[in-house]
């Protein structure tokens, strides 16, 4: 069931500005700003456009949640901010997760995100099969992303955030990082992308589609080119998911 709504008065933004320092300090002494942001997504990946539910309201913190396949790994992240929490226990698990994605955007280099906090958690978790599958192209991108309500521009805004990070055998399968600086947000995951296969640098089926999409590579090819245009899309795309499952105050 879901909880009630925070009240988001002058204590509770106080508290998001502590709690955003205190982010800061952790993603700056363990560099665990991609799995910070993988987290923020996972939480808000499964929203359901047509029955409003999923999204970014914290059940993930569940092991019903953090055990599903596409979630491996993801622990290590909740179990990291968990501390944070505890700090500042009026703060939801929703805009927390949130709160750490966009701060992992910022202290790597990206573009700032406006945050609005008010989300409420929930102890209902999605079924198993929301978030997107890397072994398919571009229509299954397509049917998971559109349910979620995003566009074309919004799905190669956000697997820009593929600058960051990697993949780890033990959790998906998949080695290797995309970038050659996966703690340096920018737009070198389209200029890789558009490159093709270089050695040493992961492409997962879902990246290639991409390119091989002719209305993806239209942006694809546009973010290669300039950086700001990629900042200015991914910071609207970002914030448009993060807050799908409400309408900010
Ligand atoms: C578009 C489809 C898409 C797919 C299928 C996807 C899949 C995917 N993403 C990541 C890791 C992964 N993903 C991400 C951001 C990310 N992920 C994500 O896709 C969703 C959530 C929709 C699946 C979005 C929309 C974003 C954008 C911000 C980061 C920062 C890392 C590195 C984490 C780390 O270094 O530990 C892995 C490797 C997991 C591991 O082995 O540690 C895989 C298999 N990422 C995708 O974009
Ligand atoms: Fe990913």
């Amino acid at each position: 069931m879901s909880e009630a709504a925070p009240m988001v008065d002058s204590e509770y933004m106080a508290e998001i500005e502590k709690a955003r320092r205190d982010l800061r300090a952790l993603i700056a002494s363990k560099n665990c700003a991609p799995i910070m942001l993988r987290l923020a997504w996972h939480d808000a990946g499964t929203y359901d456009a047509k029955t409003k539910t999923g999204g970014p309201n914290g059940s993930i913190r569940f092991q019903q949640e953090y055990s599903h396949g596409a979630n491996a790994g993801i622990k290590i992240a909740i179990d990291l901010l968990e501390p944070i929490k505890q700090k500042h226990p009026k703060i939801t698990y929703a805009d927390l997760y949130q709160l750490a994605g966009v701060v992992a955007v910022e202290v790597t280099g990206g573009p700032t995100i406006d945050f609005v906090p008010g989300r409420k958690d929930s102890s209902v978790c999605p079924e198993e099969g929301r978030l997107p599958d890397a072994k398919q192209g571009a229509s299954h991108i397509r049917d998971v992303f559109y349910r979620m309500g995003l566009s074309d521009k919004d799905i190669v805004a956000l697997s820009g955030g593929h600058t960051l990070g990697r993949a780890h055998p033990e959790r998906s399968g998949f080695d290797g990082a995309w970038t050659k600086d996966p703690l340096k947000f920018d737009n070198s995951y389209f200029v890789e992308l558009l490159k093709g296969d270089s050695e040493g640098l992961l492409k997962l089926p879902t990246d290639k589609a991409l390119v091989e999409d002719p209305e993806f590579r239209c942006y694809v090819e546009k973010y290669a080119k300039d950086e700001e245009a990629f900042f200015r899309d991914y910071a609207e795309s970002h914030k448009k998911l993060s807050e799908m499952c409400f309408t900010p105050p």
